[in-house]
């Protein structure tokens, strides 16, 4: 049996290949005028590459009908059929990627359209679209007239050669009366300036009423200023204009090899490191983007940029930048650039950088983790949590050789006062990268000591209370013990600093999961339990530190009556579950309000209370 093959080639239905490239390629209508004025400045580019004197001008015209005419090369009939009627075919590259022959002498890289799709846009805002060309290099041939319409259908004729006067290229649409807001005037002049601002030649749109408005303007960056603070003070009015902010501080880009020059603003407030600034990133004047975010390092989200380059390739919708070699190079040189502004305010601008500090701590932080230079120049600027108040670790190593960490934020609320008053140093290491960053320190600032809070520390500050005290207090005592057990709970007297504070909880992250857990498997039967039991270690429980130097305390353990004592050993605990400042389980909260409402009948009734109800047991809380 024998099997023929035949060949065939994939059709295509025209009119939704026109819809799905006009119409859901791009994020918006009004990138068509993008793609109009990146046309006109491709002709022109490819007329001056034989003519370097040839006018460069772009001239929008709104009213009923749109136009924009440039002095660019024009059309012959041959390119008409070849590149404005076939899609995918462009005279800035050949069908294998490289240069056409049609006459556009330039470089590919010296023009900014490259896919042969961008025309397409115009059918966003309008059925048809008709292109009137006369080409600069044959002044003999005759103009040309291209009329092509949304369903695909074109037409093509010649005029006398006098109806176009001077060679280039008019586009015309007519505008769809469902879009008519993007070529209203006002609106185009403001897309107008926004996509073409930067470009080198001159562009101007026209009204109705003969109104010219000039739209290009040579960036601050390309401009001689009379002094640095005139030039500093126009790249800011820039940022003002383009971002609507003030910057903090400004740093010129300029990476000869890619092409690009530009400005990054350092922004005035912070900016979650999650939220990405956009940058504005022209190719070669023309704006391809005011949202790219993947042009600079993920922490360098303190800064937003302006740049025009040479050399980043866009991608087909031209929204955002191809992701390449060139750029990966250009986002490492950038960083490397910001990374040098930076590190040289330590020097140059100490009251800069300390503003900058104050609003940009969190992306410093994060910068510094990985890059030892800026570390060590940044590190002891940077401000902590401490038991000496929020001070640069500068600051506090002077005081306190041996820097002490606590890892989390409610450890260290809980022992920062007690610590404080043995006259130990610690530093809040409980928030993002500040233990990793303070771990650091010795490496830059050799003689300093940096270690972990271990409990054993704090407690060697709590002294034991004198015999003859402990056995006064051991009935009251009795009952707080049993009392807060059900919190998995220890209580113990001792004599500690500052006198203000009554108790201390120890008690730390892992315990309190591990309890947790324990809990869980109590409540549990079968594999589960089974399985929760075989991790258990033995529960660890906090411990309840009363201070026997604290006024408070002092009466509250000669307590003899149980319902008052119950009541108080609660408050206790609830007055130091408060001072760690995490957030309260469901019996804990209850614990607080048995508590208040206990002590609240006890002082209404003084002596009769047993009876209240809540005074009694400690109950024992799901
Ligand atoms: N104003 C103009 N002057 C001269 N030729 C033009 C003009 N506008 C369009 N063309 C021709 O039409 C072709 C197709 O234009 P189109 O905008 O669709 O694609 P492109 O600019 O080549 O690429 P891209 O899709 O990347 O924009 C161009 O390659 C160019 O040869």
């Amino acid at each position: 049996m024998s099997h023929s093959a035949s060949a065939h080639t994939f059709q295509v239905d025209l009119r939704g290949l026109v819809d799905l490239l006009s119409h859901h390629l791009y994020s918006s209508p009004r990138v068509y005028l993008r793609e109009l004025l990146q046309n006109s400045v491709d002709a022109i580019t490819a007329r001056r590459a034989a003519d370097p004197g040839a006018p460069a001008a772009i001239t929008v015209r709104t009213g009923g009908t749109l136009t924009i005419t440039d002095t660019g090369i024009g059309l012959t009939e041959a390119d008409v059929h070849r590149f404005l009627a076939t899609i995918g075919r462009s005279s800035k590259r050949t069908a294998d990627g490289g240069l056409d022959g049609a006459g556009l002498a330039a470089e590919r890289g010296d023009f900014i359209g490259q896919f042969g799709i961008g025309l397409l846009a115009c059918f966003v805002v309008a059925d048809e679209i008709t292109v009137v060309s006369r080409h600069a290099a044959d002044p003999a041939a005759p103009a040309v007239e291209w009329r092509g319409h949304s369903d695909g259908r074109y037409t093509i004729r010649t005029l006398p050669a006098g109806a176009v006067p001077e060679p280039g290229t008019t586009v015309r649409l007519t505008p769809r009366a469902d879009n008519a807001e993007w070529t209203a005037h006002a609106r185009v002049v403001e897309l107008a300036r926004h996509y073409g601002r930067l470009l080198p030649h001159e562009v101007a749109v026209v009204g109705e009423d003969g109104a010219r408005t000039r739209i290009d303007e040579a960036p601050p960056w390309q401009q001689q200023h009379g002094s640095p603070l005139a030039r500093r003070e126009a790249l800011t009015a820039y940022c003002r204009s383009v971002f609507d902010f003030t910057p903090l501080d400004t740093i010129e880009l300029d990476l000869p090899a890619a092409g690009l020059r530009g400005v990054a603003y350092v922004l005035p407030t912070a900016l979650s490191p999650a939220q990405r600034a956009g940058h504005r990133v022209h190719l070669k004047g023309m704006l391809l983007s005011d949202q790219a975010s993947e042009l600079l390092p993920d922490w360098a989200f303190f800064v937003r940029c302006v740049i025009d380059t040479t050399s980043l390739r866009p991608t087909a919708s031209r929204e955002a930048l191809y992701e390449d070699g060139t750029l990966a190079a250009v986002r490492d040189a950038l960083g490397v650039r910001i990374r040098d502004w930076l590190t040289g305010l330590a020097a140059s601008d100490p009251a800069l950088l300390h503003r900058f500090i104050d609003v940009h701590h969190l992306a410093v932080k994060a910068l510094a983790r990985y890059d030892d230079e800026l570390l060590r120049i940044v590190l002891p600027w940077l401000p902590f949590e401490t038991t000496d108040g929020n001070v640069t670790l500068e600051e506090f190593a002077r005081s306190h050789p041996t820097v002490l960490v606590a890892r989390s934020v409610e450890e260290f609320r809980q022992v920062a006062p007690i610590a404080s008053a043995a006259g130990l140093g610690v530093v809040n290491g409980g928030y993002t990268y500040d233990r990793d960053l303070v771990h650091r320190l010795p490496e830059i600032r050799p003689g300093t000591a940096v270690t972990d809070l271990d409990p054993a520390t704090v407690t060697a500050h709590l002294d034991a209370v004198d015999p003859s005290a402990e056995i006064r207090a051991a009935a009251f005592l009795a009952v707080a013990r049993e009392t807060v057990a059900a919190h998995d709970c220890d209580v113990v007297l001792r004599d500690f600093q500052p006198v203000t504070a009554p108790v201390l909880l120890l008690d730390n992250r892992e315990a309190r999961h591990e309890r947790t857990r324990s809990g869980l498997a109590a409540d549990s039967d079968g594999l589960w339990a089974d399985i929760l039991g075989s991790l258990r270690s033995e529960t660890p429980r906090a411990q309840l530190v009363l201070n026997h130097l604290n006024p408070l305390v002092r009466q509250a353990v000669t307590i003899t009556e149980r319902g008052l004592a119950v009541a108080a050993a609660e408050s206790l605990l609830g007055q130091a579950l408060l001072l760690s400042r995490r957030p309260l389980k469901a019996n804990e909260s209850a614990l607080l309000n048995r508590a208040f409402i206990s002590l609240l009948t006890h002082a209404m009734h003084p002596g009769g209370a047993q009876s209240a109800p809540g005074s009694d047991e400690p109950r024992k809380e799901q």
